[in-house]
């Protein structure tokens, strides 16, 4: 299963708002299409909005490769203004999520370079560099550098998936928080790719999803996903977290990661902090699952991670119902930080890292990625 599909000139995306219920397929056909589509959540999940946003840039240098070039020559000024703010919009979608920017950034490094070599015949020339490259030939190096990030983080689920198994019990349950599998990334998923491997393997789990509020990505996302695979879920509502813990129900959390800032402080879905509080009161291992793309070494520790607020009406209505009086004010961050120090194990497609993460960070940012002939999609 992909929540994703590109068709060569359109970015095709599963509206994950519409989930479970229908699956309605929403066609891109512009960076800021895309954008919106990322803002409004139809695609979501640190990894797939970077790949989202990837194709995003690959659509706006497909727009700028049909001109208009009123003398047969390409506006160089303008189709470097035009990828530019596209990828700023692009990146301005959520601001949480480092995969985002990240994605967005290799795209137009991979057009900068291109636009930056000197056309041949014209060593000296004072060609702007801009008219170097035929604007048709960049939207296929942004199209194949975005083809490329999303079959690297099919791999990197894999190789997340892998090393994160044997940490799981042989048999027993494992909580998860908000939605990390296929529909969060273009592969298997990062926490959800640990729980599919360990069970793969012969571990017996029974996994307990939290619900998720408010956007109900464990009830409505990661449940349907899951149990189409086959596996066992349990759905608890987020309050519920402490009592399967208290009751030993649960031997292990497994989490995604929007953020990883160099001390290993982790930004993931709000809810995230106050189960790795509850997981170190009842002794239980917390791990954190993410590729190497949600580690920002730029950012040395979690309270410099911007945090997304979202829109208060998240939180007061529930399916476009009003479940709160209207008066009432509301609040709505999208994500928290886990401390480190609440952090196991940072199992990402470059090992299982411990602590100290400032160095075991450090030192996985020179390991080689997982290959992509490594990469695999859920089967269902
Ligand atoms: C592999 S996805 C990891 C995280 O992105 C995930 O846990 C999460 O917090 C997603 O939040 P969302 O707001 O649904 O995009």
């Amino acid at each position: 299963m992909r929540a994703y599909r590109w068709d060569g000139s359109s970015l095709w995306l599963l509206d994950q708002r519409r989930l479970p219920a229908e699956e309605v397929w929403v066609r891109c056909v512009s960076a800021g299409e895309v954008a919106s589509a990322i803002r409004a959540m139809i695609v979501r999940g640190a990894p797939l909005i970077g790949v989202a946003a990837a194709y995003g840039v690959a659509l706006a240098a497909k727009e700028a490769a049909g001109g208009p070039f009123p003398d047969g020559a390409p506006a160089g000024d303008r189709l470097v203004s035009s990828l530019e703010q596209a990828a700023g919009t692009l990146k301005a979608a959520r601001p949480t999520a480092v995969n985002l920017a990240w994605a967005v950034e290799r795209v137009m490094r991979r057009l900068r370079e291109a636009l930056s070599q000197e056309p041949a015949g014209s060593r000296g020339a004072a060609a702007t560099a801009a008219t170097a490259v035929a604007p048709d030939a960049l939207a296929r190096i942004a199209e194949e550098e975005a083809r490329a990030i999303a079959s690297e983080d099919e791999a990197s689920c894999w190789a997340i998936g892998e090393a994160g198994a044997p940490l799981m019990p042989e048999h027993g349950g494992v909580l998860t928080h908000c939605n990390t599998g296929a529909l969060a990334t273009a592969g298997i998923g990062t926490a959800a790719g640990i729980l599919r491997r360990a069970v793969a393997r012969g571990h017996s789990l029974r996994i307990y999803a939290t619900e998720t509020r408010p956007y109900l990505q464990g009830a409505r996302l990661t449940a349907w996903e899951l149990i189409r695979d086959g596996l066992d879920v349990t759905l608890i509502t987020d309050n519920m977290a402490g009592y399967v813990m208290q009751q030993g129900f649960v031997q292990a959390v497994v989490v995604g990661a929007d953020r990883i800032a160099a001390n290993g402080d982790t930004a993931n879905k709000v809810g995230t902090y106050a189960l790795a509080v509850l997981a170190a009161a009842h002794g239980i291992p917390f791990y954190v699952a993410a590729p190497y793309s949600t580690v920002d070494l730029s950012v040395s520790s979690g309270a410099a991670i911007p945090i997304e607020e979202r829109s208060p009406e998240e939180v007061t209505h529930l399916a476009g119902m009003p479940i709160a009086p209207p008066q009432v004010s509301a609040l709505h961050p999208a994500f928290d930080v886990t401390p480190a120090r609440l952090i196991t194990a940072i199992v990402t497609d470059r090992g299982v890292l411990r602590p100290p993460y400032e160095s075991s960070l450090a030192r996985a940012a020179a390991v080689p990625p997982a290959r992509p002939s490594e990469r695999r999609v859920p089967s269902s």
